[in-house]
């Protein structure tokens, strides 16, 4: 694979990709951080531009896991089941506000016989997806043990994650309507960003990926900044202590500059 080579066209972020569900959100700001727009305007993104972001990807064996990431990266669907056998891995190259930005998808095994090996690969993550098959609810109850385990190898605090139901074009309406109600929970509960989607028909597929590398990419700009002490004393900067951040876990003050 060539880094250098120019990014896709249709990879290219100039903005803030929506949530799905404002109930379960990151956060529900329209726009990216002004810190993060100002910075990238002024290339002032430290090593972003430079750097791979780790993603994983992980959640019960056949739920759909190597078929979210190559309908995304490769467009394609197939409905033979093959099981990952410990982890296989895709690189995703956009460009967000104008700054080269790379994620490496891990995809993980979901066999029992697998999660061993497929553990090793867990940590140094800035997005954990957690998926779940939309038409079995055991496999929504057995996410909380998938992020805990995901969770021994990284940290709580600057992780990001999403919870991602798959195969929704096998459910009805009436029967999805009911899944989200109990999906939404969990994804509250988990502090995760929900999405629900189908490898089938494409549904939400590019929405999603747009959205994990661009919160992703903006956590990374605004770690850099504070990285970096472009900002003032005691102007915290942190995504997760946002205004209009959801899941707000911290005490606040309002940045007034892009500085
Ligand atoms: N109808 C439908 N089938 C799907 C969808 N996504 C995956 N499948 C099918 O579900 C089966 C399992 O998909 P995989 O992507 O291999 O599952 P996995 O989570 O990677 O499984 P492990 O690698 O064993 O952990 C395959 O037969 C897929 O064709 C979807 O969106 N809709
Ligand atoms: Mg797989």
């Amino acid at each position: 694979m060539n880094l250098l080579a120019p990014v896709r066209r249709d990879r290219v972020l100039a903005e803030l990709p929506q949530h799905l569900r404002k109930e379960a959100a990151l956060h529900v700001r329209r726009d990216f951080h002004p810190r993060v727009t100002c910075a990238c305007q002024e290339h002032r993104t430290g090593t972003v531009g430079f750097k791979i972001s780790k993603v994983i990807v992980v959640g019960d064996l056949s739920v759909g896991k190597t078929c979210l990431i190559n309908r995304f990266c490769k467009d394609t669907f197939d409905k033979n089941y093959k099981a990952t056998i410990g982890v296989d891995f895709e690189m995703e190259r956009f460009e967000v506000l104008g700054i080269p930005f790379s994620l490496q998808l891990w995809d993980t095994a979901g066999q029992e016989r697998f999660k061993c090996i497929a553990s090793t690969y867990y940590r140094g993550a800035q997005a954990i997806i957690i998926v779940f098959n939309l038409n079995d609810v055991a496999s929504l109850e057995h996410t909380k043990q998938w992020l805990a385990d995901a969770l021994k190898e990284n940290d709580p605090s600057s992780v990001l994650l999403f919870l991602v139901g798959s195969k929704k074009d096998l459910s009805t309406p009436a029967q999805y309507v009911l899944m989200e109600r109990d999906a939404l929970k969990v994804a509250q509960e988990m502090k995760a960003e929900y999405w629900a989607v189908s490898s089938l028909t494409g549904e939400n597929v590019r929405e999603f990926f747009f959205r994990v590398a661009a919160l992703t990419f903006e956590a990374n700009v605004l770690a850099e900044l504070e990285k970096s002490g472009a900002r003032r004393i005691g102007d915290v900067v942190r995504i997760n202590s946002d205004d209009n951040n959801l899941y707000l876990t911290a005490s606040k003050k309002k940045p007034t500059c892009c500085l």
